[in-house]
């Protein structure tokens, strides 16, 4: 057991909260045959609006590309798993819908929310920082194996409001929208390069090397590398 002290505590979703399959698997699928009749259906979105017009620059499509070319964009980002900030809008609202409406539920590891709990209970801050949109994250935590636990964040942070996980001045972002010296902030995650980048801003950090998932064997270097929540205390400094 590991004890450390901070203010804030952060935490990746895919690979840390979540079994990468939970993303991968369930919300990939059902977000691609929705991609195109959700682009078709919401034309007069500004969000909608603006992803696509994102999509068709990244994706360098040609001005008459119509919605099929731009699904077939968004499919093969998925395929290769390309976490574009406009892909993530589009799936995030797909998601919302669907766990309003009662089709998906967010699988958590049997040791995280109990964890999640302890620390909020304890006076700590919880946010999150991940790729999926702010909107899809407060979604998939409205609906999880442990019920409802969106009341334990109180700060979300995607691709969009704070920048690439794998860069340090996103984490400086987020520690200035925190209020907080990047000391006092752990980050939790399953990505070495993630921790990096937190690591280079001067926040805590733990790897979560979860046996069965991408990266259970993965090289943590220098973080405290840990299997399970249950495995560090988090105490509020
Ligand atoms: C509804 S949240 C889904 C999370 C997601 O879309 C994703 O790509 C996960 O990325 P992370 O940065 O949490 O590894
Ligand atoms: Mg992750």
């Amino acid at each position: 057991m590991t004890a450390l002290t901070a203010r804030w505590v952060v935490v990746d979703i895919e690979g840390t909260l979540t079994p990468t399959s939970q993303v991968h698997v369930v919300l990939y699928d059902y977000a691609r045959p929705r991609l195109g009749p959700w682009i078709d259906a919401n034309g007069d979105d500004p969000v909608v609006v603006e992803a696509v017009a994102q999509i068709r620059l990244l994706g360098e499509l040609p001005d008459s590309a119509g919605t099929p070319d731009i699904v077939e964009v968004l499919h093969g980002w998925m395929d290769a798993d390309q976490k574009i900030a406009p892909l993530k809008t589009l799936q995030g609202l797909i998601w919302q819908r669907g766990y309003a409406e009662g089709d998906l539920v967010t699988d958590l590891f049997p040791d995280v929310t109990p964890a999640l709990r302890a620390w909020h209970d304890k006076g700590l801050d919880l946010a999150v920082f991940s790729s999926g949109s702010v909107a899809g994250q407060v979604a998939a935590f409205s609906r999880t194996s442990d019920g409802d636990i969106t009341t334990l964040f109180s700060q979300h942070f995607d691709t969009v409001n704070a920048g690439p996980k794998r860069e340090a001045p996103s984490y400086r972002a987020i520690a200035t929208a925190l209020n907080a010296p990047p000391e006092q902030i752990v980050f939790l995650s399953d990505v070495p390069a993630e921790l990096d980048a937190a690591a280079e801003d001067g926040w805590q950090t733990v790897g979560l090397a979860r046996p069965g998932e991408p990266f259970g064997d993965a090289d943590f270097g220098s973080h405290l590398a840990i299997e399970s929540f249950a495995q560090i205390t988090v105490d509020p400094a």
